[in-house]
This record gives structure tokens, sequence and C-alpha cells, in this order.
């Protein structure tokens, strides 16, 4: 995938719904407002690859099944992922090593026999909607930003070529991994929107600024009134950025 992109180009539209025309009437409506589509497990446990197939279009998809399993097995699902051609797809780092290298290979093997470019091959670090005290209460002490840089080490050792971090951690991975290793933001929130569940968030603006490649955004689109409007409002702000 390109990282040469105008502000809209860098968001990925998270269409979460388990509505298969409400997702395929938000990604015409969207049309060019957005760079591409992400579809996750709300949508693909209700409608599968085909449905898969049939919101993206031609549209660029980030399919968002986060992985995580033994090696073999998680090598097996994302070379089945292949086929619905995604240009991102991801793993949890917290797998470790061995799948994320399974994975790596499954991924460049598997693109070839589908016959498609090679996706962006992310894992996940911390999700967004985790704060330190969640963390702590699942026996995980250390601050999510050191976790995240620790996972995002081990991703970039593993031979993957980015991850899904929040907007509060992209400059530190930044200044560890270097402007070529792809980092892919949720938890992004305009001042306007809600916040919901997403605990570790920033502004688009500020994510942009941080040096965020990707920006995933769901509800502040598809939740207001008129999501191809709020896209455009969100790439405008982006673009203010320096
Ligand atoms: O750490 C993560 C990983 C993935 N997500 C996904 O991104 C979108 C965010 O949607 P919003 O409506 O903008 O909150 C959603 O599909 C999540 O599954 C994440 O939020 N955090």
């Amino acid at each position: 995938m390109q990282n040469s992109r105008t502000a809209h180009e860098r968001i990925f539209v998270a269409l979460d719904t388990l509505d298969f025309g409400r997702a395929e009437e938000l990604a015409r409506a969207l049309g060019d407002s957005v760079g591409g589509v992400k579809l996750g497990k709300e949508f693909f446990t209700a409608h599968g690859p085909e449905g898969v197939r049939g919101v993206a279009g031609g549209k660029p998809l980030f399919l968002d099944l986060k992985f995580h399993d033994i090696p073999n097995t998680v090598a097996g699902a994302v070379r089945a992922a292949m086929h619905m051609r995604p240009v991102m797809l991801n793993v949890h780092a917290s797998g470790g090593r061995a799948m994320m290298e399974a994975a790596a290979l499954a991924a460049r093997e598997g693109a070839e026999d589908a016959g498609i470019e090679r996706p962006w091959l992310l894992a996940v670090t911390v999700l967004t909607s985790l704060d330190d005290a969640d963390l702590e209460s699942v026996g995980q002490r250390t601050p999510a930003s050191d976790q995240v840089r620790r996972l995002a080490a081990l991703t970039a050792d593993s031979g993957l070529d980015g991850v899904v971090c929040s907007p509060r951690e992209i400059a530190a991975l930044r200044r560890d991994l270097g402007p070529d290793f792809k980092l892919v933001v949720p938890g992004i929130r305009p001042a306007w929107a809600a916040g919901g569940d997403q605990k570790r968030a920033a502004t688009p603006r500020d994510a942009l600024e941080a040096g965020a490649d990707v920006l995933v955004i769901g509800r502040p689109i598809t939740a207001a009134d008129d999501p191809a409007a709020a896209a455009r409002r969100i790439a405008h702000e982006m673009s203010a950025a320096a």
C-alpha cells in the first residue's frame, strides 16, 4: 500500500455492524471521502468472507480479525484471509514471536498464491480501550505505554510491517522504530465526538502530527447524521496538521 497519501486517504472507516445493508450503504455513501474500509469481528462473524468481499468491493480493505492462536493455526488463518484481498490485516503481538513469524511467512506465501500484492501485516499491541488500571487487573503491572513499546519492538523483530497502537504511543514508536514502521491508529476522537469505550484516545490532527500512517475511525463517522460530511470534516481537520 502507498505511504504518501492525502488526509482523507489515510482514513479507514470501521464498519462495525451486523447489518449487511447498512455496511454496504455506508461504504457507498462514504465513497472517496475515506481511503478504505475496515471490517472486523462483528461484521465478519455475521457475514463471513463473502460479506467482506461484497462490502469492500474494490475499496482498500483493512481486515481487522486480530488473529491470536498457536502459530500453525494463525498461519492457516492468514493464508485464508488473502482471498479477501486485504491491503492490511493483523494478529495480536501478545501471541509471541513464533506466532508472528509464522504469520509473516504465511502472508508472503499466501499473497503470492492468491495473486495479490502482499498486505501490510500488523500486530495489535495493547487495545485502545484499556488503560493502566485495566492492565493491572489482568496481572500486567507495566504501564500501557511501556508494554506497547515492548510489543512493537518484538513485532518489528519478528518481520512484520507495523503495529496497531493508540495515538498516545505514536511519537515514542516513531523514535524507537523509525519512519518506515507502519503505525495504524484507532482510538481517534475529534473534539466534537463522544469518547465511548476508547480510553487511550486523541484527535485526528494530533495523531497525524505525531506520525500516524493510517487512522481507523468508526463511530465518529458512522454514527453521524451525515457520515460523508463527518469524514470530510475530519480530513479537513487533519489537513491543518503540520
Ligand atoms: O486497539 C484497538 C484495535 C482495534 N480497534 C478497532 O478500531 C475501531 C474503532 O472504532 P471507533 O468506533 O472509532 O471506536 C473498532 O472497529 C475497533 O474494533 C480499536 O478500537 N482499538
